[in-house]
């Protein structure tokens, strides 16, 4: 026996969530909940806009589509693979794919690398008192970029045993990132693990690797047609984002191929509700145990879906309260 519902959600953001130069109100997505012999998986889909070639209405056409073919008896594992033309719903169908088939391990830790953002009295105190090994995420290029130089330096000086993960998102010329490079002490600089895609294109951004001994990671790239994941001088790590991705095949073949060119492979969100967060935080233990992920997104919503993060105080929408948008007969 099998059985599908798929939900629809809306869950208001923080206000000022802007993503490429698009505020974002309200985060939508769908949620799939399915059984099979007393057995329940649970997948999120929730295409982002900005980044997602597909939308939620689409998603919600492709998702009908594939969990009929699962009621008539198709492997969801076979459906979930052959999305690889609408990446979030790749990822969730696999996400509930691999819970029903026990494959996707219980084990959640929160650990992941803090963003760093606010007050910065209230920011120091809150890096001061991470555990174990400080590691936190700053995004730069959205102003100066000699601000974000200092401002980086800053931060290092302040707190001796922090390492920062930095982002530009593709925003600097070769000129701004030489300022940023120019605020940063050399001493400095082998604090910063890596910066997420510093240039415009990846060439500035290997050139900008070897002028500066700061270390860069693919992110969008990974994403664009042709890229492979291959070792290169001042290259650190590869950043995964599963539902821009696809599969949870798609990601652990990715994961495999960092891990053999000697990248690390970085799990990482991409606004998911909670539901989807601790799934990924569950993936990223499983398959990236030595890898801290980048998950510290739930704080720009307000309220979780289903399944709580551990340590967060926002509500909790349950199932009673979605709405359903398809069921199996
Ligand atoms: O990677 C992280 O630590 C958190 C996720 C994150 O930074 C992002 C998620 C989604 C869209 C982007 O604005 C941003 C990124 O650029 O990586
Ligand atoms: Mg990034």
């Amino acid at each position: 026996m099998r059985r599908a519902t798929v939900y629809r959600y809306s869950l208001p953001m923080e206000a000022g969530v802007v993503l490429r130069n698009q505020r974002l109100k309200t985060r939508d997505g769908l949620l799939v909940s399915l059984w099979q012999d007393e057995k329940t998986g649970w997948g999120e889909i929730a295409p982002l806009p900005g980044f997602s070639a597909e939308d939620v209405t689409q998603a919600q056409e492709a998702v009908k589509h594939g969990l009929s073919q699962w009621m008539q008896g198709a492997s969801l594992t076979a459906v979930a693979s052959a999305f690889s033309a609408l990446p979030s719903v790749a990822f969730g169908l696999s996400c509930a794919d691999a819970e029903l088939r026990g494959e996707l391990p219980d084990v959640l830790s929160t650990r992941c690398a803090p963003l760093c953002h606010g007050d910065p009295n209230e920011l120091y105190a809150r890096l001061g008192a991470l555990p174990g090994d400080k590691l936190a995420k700053v995004k730069v290029g959205l102003y100066e970029s000699v601000g974000d130089g200092l401002n980086v330096s800053m931060l290092l000086e302040a707190l001796p045993d922090l390492r920062l993960r930095l982002d530009a998102n593709r925003s600097w010329t070769l000129a701004k990132s030489e300022g940023f490079a120019r605020h940063v002490a050399p001493e400095l600089r082998s604090r910063i693990v890596f910066i997420e895609e510093p240039c415009q294109t990846r060439e500035q951004s290997r050139e900008f690797a070897r002028a500066t001994g700061i270390a860069i990671a693919w992110d969008e790239s990974v994403r664009d047609a042709g890229f492979t994941v291959q070792a290169e001088t001042g290259l650190a790590a590869i950043i995964i984002k599963p539902t821009l991705t696809g599969s949870l095949n798609r990601c652990r073949q990715l994961i495999s191929q960092a891990h053999a060119a000697g990248l690390e492979a970085v799990i990482s969100s991409s606004i998911e509700s909670s539901l989807g967060l601790t799934q990924l935080a569950r993936i990223a233990q499983w398959l990236t145990p030595d890898a801290v992920p980048g998950l510290d997104t739930l704080d720009l919503m307000q309220a979780q879906l289903i399944r709580r993060w551990p340590d967060s105080v926002l509500p909790v929408i349950a199932e009673p309260d979605l709405e359903v948008v398809w069921q199996s007969q």
